[in-house]
């Protein structure tokens, strides 16, 4: 740059107290749901690219499409997770290894999620749900949605990728630890005795004894001839060579992100049911249609999956608005220029899901629940609607998701009526996944058929 050429500013951004910076804030705003509205007031005052601190480290907040797409896109940032996750579940998960390394792991969690394999799962989830529902929602007058979809979406991932049978120890270990470590995910990484994170922190270290185990298993099985590496992730990683430490930190973070999320859409999808008695009545239209379909007792199939349209136009909608993931962050490898200003190496980079998705400009009415919205997904336009992100890092388990989402809502619509329960209100916080208010209790009754 010569000389008398002007320097490139950093982004603006509010007023930042040493060390917490804005995280307290932002950390108050999510709980209270109002995250929105702070980060609103940031991009009226700052523009699409503010400069904040969050969680111990300076931060461009961008926003807006173009905002997106850099994300996705740009060769010039890194994925990264927040600090206080990174300490619990370790930093060579697929999210923060990169280039040919975040090629081979990915390549390793695909087998198990690609289409064609999610395709032999049907008959599997289908079998969980009705178990789960059978169990948790059957003879109870009352369900906290949230905790029951949580149990289901934990054990078909168990089930399915892991290949940790019904009764195995370990997967109740594995429950008790993540319920625990998953308050951790933003929370400020200090770990002061008596502190929510410090629990998190020895949560997390019980959740890698137990994954240990499973390995050391998995090793003596492969090494006999009883497992190959197509029966589950953890034995491909084995045999593919990946250090323990390496497969531990994956574990971690497919447990993480295989179970929350989809709870967190079918939980939102549900209370959405019971507030919009239009978009009920043709979720349930389709749903019994194809109920009655089947002989009694037969399980769903792929051909099934792809008649309910409109349930799975309203589960966008419910993404739409209430994403479960809403926010998602990089770093820079490099310095970057970026909307006019220069955003130095290292840098969080971060942006808001929400912030297009709610967008009078691209989604009309934004706060009006519409699934027509998405009778033609191709009209959305690109980088608008990301729910699973996009570009190399595009969530791999967005098929799982949806097959497993529509196989549970099937089941519940065709086998329960639900309200919400008296005391229980619609209110939610986005801490660190949307959250309704108790998990969302609904008093339930089962259809007599
Ligand atoms: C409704 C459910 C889900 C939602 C909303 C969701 C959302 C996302 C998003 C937004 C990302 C990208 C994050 C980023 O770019 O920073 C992501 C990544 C990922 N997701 Fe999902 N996800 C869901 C379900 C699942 C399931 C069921 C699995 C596995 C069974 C899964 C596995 C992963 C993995 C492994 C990554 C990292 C990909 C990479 O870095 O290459 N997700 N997910």
């Amino acid at each position: 740059r010569g000389g008398g050429e002007k320097k490139t500013p950093p982004p603006p951004g509010p007023f930042r107290l040493p060390f917490v910076g804005h995280t307290l804030s932002l950390v108050r705003a999510l709980h209270a749901n109002t995250a929105d509205d702070w980060l609103r007031r940031c991009v009226a005052a700052y523009g699409p690219v503010s400069r904040l601190s969050l969680f111990g480290s300076p931060t461009a907040f961008l926003s807006g499409t173009s905002a997106n797409k850099f994300i996705f896109g740009s060769a010039a940032v890194t994925a990264k997770n927040p600090e206080s996750l990174a300490r619990m579940i370790g930093r060579r998960t697929i999210r923060e290894v990169v280039g040919d390394e975040h090629r081979r792991v990915r390549a390793m969690m695909v087998q198990f999620l690609r289409t064609d394999v999610v395709k032999r799962y049907v008959a599997t989830m289908d079998d969980e749900v009705r178990r789960h529902l059978d169990a948790d929602w059957r003879g109870r007058g009352t369900v906290a949605v949230m905790t029951s979809t949580k149990a289901l979406t934990f054990d078909v991932m168990c089930t399915v990728i892991f290949g940790l049978g019904r009764d195995a120890t370990v997967r109740r270990e594995l429950w008790t630890e993540f319920q625990q470590l998953v308050k951790g995910i933003f929370a400020v990484p200090v770990n002061l005795p008596f502190t929510t994170y410090s629990r998190c922190l020895a949560a997390s270290e019980r959740g890698r004894r137990a994954v240990a185990g499973v390995i050391q298993e998995r090793r003596a099985k492969l090494e006999r001839g009883e497992r190959s590496p197509g029966d589950d992730v953890v034995t491909l990683m084995l045999a593919e060579g990946m250090p323990d430490d390496d497969i531990i930190d994956n574990v971690m973070f497919l447990i993480i992100a295989a179970h929350d999320t989809t709870a967190a859409l079918l939980t939102f999808l549900i209370r959405q049911l019971d507030i919009d008695k239009d978009v009920f009545d043709k979720v349930v239209q389709e749903q019994e249609e194809i109920a009655r379909s089947k002989a009694p007792g037969e399980a769903l199939s792929w051909d099934d999956l792809g008649r309910m349209r409109y349930t799975w136009a309203a589960a966008m909608e419910t993404l739409r608005m209430y994403p479960p993931v809403y926010s998602m962050t990089r770093k820079t490898l490099d310095d970057v220029e970026y909307g006019g200003y220069l955003i130095p190496k290292g840098w969080q980079v971060m942006h808001m899901t929400t912030m297009t998705h709610s967008d009078p400009a691209i989604f009309p009415d934004p706060g009006r629940f519409d699934p027509a919205r998405f009778e033609n997904p191709a009209a959305v336009p690109p980088f608008a609607f990301v729910p699973f992100g996009g570009g190399a890092r595009l969530c791999p388990g967005n098929e799982f998701a949806r097959v497993e989402t529509l196989v549970a809502l099937h089941y519940i619509v065709t086998r329960f009526r639900w309200k919400l329960a008296a005391g229980c209100d619609l209110s939610f916080s986005r801490f660190p996944l949307p959250y309704p208010s108790q998990g969302l209790l609904i008093d339930i009754e089962p259809i007599q058929k």
